[in-house]
């Protein structure tokens, strides 16, 4: 049977090589959702057990406790709302052999990630099979979230017979045949989202709807994020970053865009069996050497002076006060000079992200303002328009900006009222840039977040 999908906005089309793809059939503009779909299942990963509610992902209110569930002690949940809801959508097949499960060596041999994946691969095959009957016809032909993962496609390690995850099953519950395992495990590795909350991630998802919809770019014009609502399933929302016209594909990253291009490409093959050749592998593919950084400190310095100053020019105005850039994102990739190629280096951006973070938390805080600097320049240049991390980063460097600021006035070696005005006017200027940004990408996760310290921090700037 051909499922059928109507959307407001949105039109599923044929694509030369991925099946298809999703064009807009109207004008959108930053910030307009394109879709909002819940979850066939999720599993928190292990450091969020205990921590979130299993069903809902909301972290219990202060003062509160979850409680959890008496049979297996291993899941957590805020009432018994969520516990019931639970229960009936998996957990009574599952409970009583959790903790068997997740000791044996089957499980212990996995990693981290697939253990999450195991688990959810089992919460999956108790919903999708409520009466253990395994009648994958019958589960394929309606019209909800099951029946859309049967239309899902297989992932590439699949269809060389890789084996299933161990399956975690309650003693009387009936055992899945190794064939509907297999066939549902098939459209698992690459079916399967990272859900995060203010951009850290906290569980594993199955969302078939936007599977099926979203094909990948490294510079993507859509990101999904989640939506937390106690006492009911996590939603996916996919919000558009930029303006689109009509025609145009739609597509998300299923990996950080800003992770080395090898590590992308080698990525994207061996769990979706593709080769990207997006604009920005494209233009990274073209660089064949990436020399290594220099070895001294005055050159490392006019390297990060140069892709600042380049960045302005063509892309985003790093520094208030600069030009702004006339030219688009498209004409940066192609007039990259080979003089900068050694910030694409694989270590470059880490440590650099590194040295921020570092020199923000403990100082001092010009060389953080400066590497944090740089680190805008950079991600500018990777990520496409309102990239989420871009606003995150804004965001940081105004909270470090205004850290300068007022440790500068406690300690009463303050450098005078013109070096506080110029890092007041930075504050500000990382602060529209995180508005604009984060705007866009709108709310999301848990409660409070980055929307909640951009209204603080525009509080401390301009009132
Ligand atoms: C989650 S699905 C995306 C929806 C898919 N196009 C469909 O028709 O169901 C992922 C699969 O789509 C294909 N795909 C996604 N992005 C692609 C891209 N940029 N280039 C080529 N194939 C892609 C790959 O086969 C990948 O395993």
């Amino acid at each position: 049977m051909v499922m059928q999908y109507n959307f407001p906005n949105i039109r599923l089309e044929p694509h030369e090589v991925a099946r298809s793809k999703t064009s807009a059939t109207i004008s959108l503009s930053a910030g307009a959702i394109v879709l909002n779909t819940v979850a066939l299942s999720t599993a928190l990963v292990a450091s969020e057990k205990g921590r979130r509610c299993d069903y809902c992902h909301a972290a219990p209110a202060e003062g509160r406790r979850l409680s959890k569930c008496a049979g297996c002690a291993a899941y957590w949940y805020c009432g018994t709302t969520c516990q019931t809801k639970q229960w009936h959508a998996h957990h009574r097949k599952i409970c009583k052999a959790y903790n068997g499960f997740t000791s044996s060596s089957e499980y212990q041999a996995l990693s981290v990630e697939s253990r999450v994946d195991a688990v959810m691969l089992s919460q999956l095959l108790a919903e999708v099979f409520p009466h253990d009957n395994f009648d994958m016809s019958a589960a394929s032909s309606g019209s909800d979230l099951a029946s859309q993962f049967f239309d899902l496609l297989k992932g590439p390690e699949n269809h060389r017979g890789a084996a299933h995850p161990p399956l975690c099953r309650s003693p009387k519950s009936a055992k899945v045949p190794e064939e509907t395992a297999s066939e549902i495990s098939s459209r698992f590795g690459n079916n399967n989202f990272i859900v995060h909350s203010h951009l850290t991630s906290y569980a594993h998802g199955v969302f078939p709807l936007a599977s099926r919809l979203f094909n990948h770019s490294c510079v993507p014009n859509c990101a999904a994020k989640y939506i937390i609502t106690p006492k009911e399933t996590v939603r996916m929302e996919v919000a558009v970053l930029r303006d689109i016209t009509p025609g145009e594909e739609l597509t998300i990253p299923y990996l950080d865009p800003a992770l080395p291009l090898e590590t992308r490409q080698r990525a994207l093959q061996a769990n979706y069996g593709f080769a990207c050749n997006c604009e920005l592998c494209s233009f990274q593919k073209s660089v064949k050497t990436v020399p290594p950084l220099p070895a001294d400190p005055e050159s490392v310095r006019l390297l990060h002076a140069r892709l600042c100053e380049f960045v302005t020019t063509h892309v985003f105005q790093v520094d208030p006060g600069a030009q702004p850039p006339s030219g688009r994102r498209r004409a940066a990739f192609d007039c990259f000079p080979p003089e900068l190629y050694a910030v694409l280096g694989e270590q470059f951006l880490p440590t650099l992200s590194e040295e921020f973070s570092r020199a923000s938390h403990e100082g001092p805080y010009d060389a953080a303002l400066s590497h944090g600097r740089t680190l805008l320049a950079l991600y500018v240049l990777l990520y496409p328009q309102n990239y989420p991390q871009i606003g995150m980063h804004a965001l940081e460097l105004t909270k470090t900006a205004w850290n300068a600021i007022i440790a500068g006035e406690q300690s009463g070696v303050s450098s005078g009222p013109e070096a506080t005005r110029r890092l007041e006017d930075a504050a500000r200027h990382y602060l529209e840039l995180a508005s604009q940004v984060l705007g866009a990408y709108g709310p999301e996760g848990d409660e409070g977040g980055p929307l909640e310290e951009l209204r603080v921090m525009r509080s401390l700037l301009y009132e």
